[in-house]
């Protein structure tokens, strides 16, 4: 049988990603649409770790397992850290197509220079035997002035990572595991755990 790792997101770009990165190491990955599909966790933190935990606890003290929890989102550097946070309801209601273009609406004009970000992520660990534990991920790019690529979700269009001279959604889910904040992330939760 193969081994399982739980994670409380609702999102299937995250599923993606994290297939690419937990498949290779014989684990099945289980989401809240397979455990949980009518729960809905308000994210009401102020910060990627609060929410994390937040999404671990709920659905780990539900289910009574160990879960991991990704919250993560884009930090504009012209935008003063914007949309951070509140990337997911930046333009509204969980709308990537509506937040991408107000990103680049706001950014209209601004030199390529100046158009530093990053992708952060803070994936949360908890369980029944296992006191809550957080990591930190990030991931450093610049947000172009149209899209590119047709792979990934969210702000990955608009997300040009230097260092591989292709936009976030031009990679596979496996470079992009390679190189991502979530990938960041995950490496250092192996360094905790025994995955
Ligand atoms: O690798 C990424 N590539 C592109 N965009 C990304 C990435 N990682 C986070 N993002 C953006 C998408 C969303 O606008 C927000 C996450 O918000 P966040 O609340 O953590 O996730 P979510 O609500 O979509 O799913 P859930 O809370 O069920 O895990 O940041
Ligand atoms: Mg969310």
């Amino acid at each position: 049988m193969m081994k399982k790792v739980v994670i409380a997101t609702k999102n299937r770009g995250k599923v993606k990603d994290f297939e690419a990165i937990f498949g290779p190491l014989g684990y099945e990955v289980v989401t809240m649409f397979d455990v949980a599909p009518d729960m809905e966790i308000e994210e009401t933190g102020t910060t990627f770790q609060e929410n994390a935990i937040l999404k671990a606890e709920t659905l780990s003290k539900a289910l009574n397992m160990l879960v991991i929890a990704d919250d993560s989102g884009l930090m504009i550097d012209a935008l003063n850290g914007e949309p951070g946070v509140y990337s997911a309801r930046y333009a509204g209601d969980h709308d990537d197509e509506a937040n991408m273009d107000k990103a680049l609406k706001n950014l209209q004009g601004v030199p390529t220079e100046e158009r530093t970000a990053r992708f952060c992520c803070c994936l949360a660990i908890t369980g029944p035997d296992y006191p809550t534990e957080t990591v930190f991920g990030t991931c450093e790019g610049i947000i172009l002035e149209e899209r590119r690529g047709e792979n990934g979700f969210g702000y990955d269009p608009i997300f040009f990572v230097p260092s591989k001279n292709k936009a976030m959604a031009e990679m596979t889910p496996e470079e992009k595991g390679a190189i991502s904040h979530r990938g960041n992330a995950l490496q250092l939760l192996k360094e905790k755990i025994n995955l």
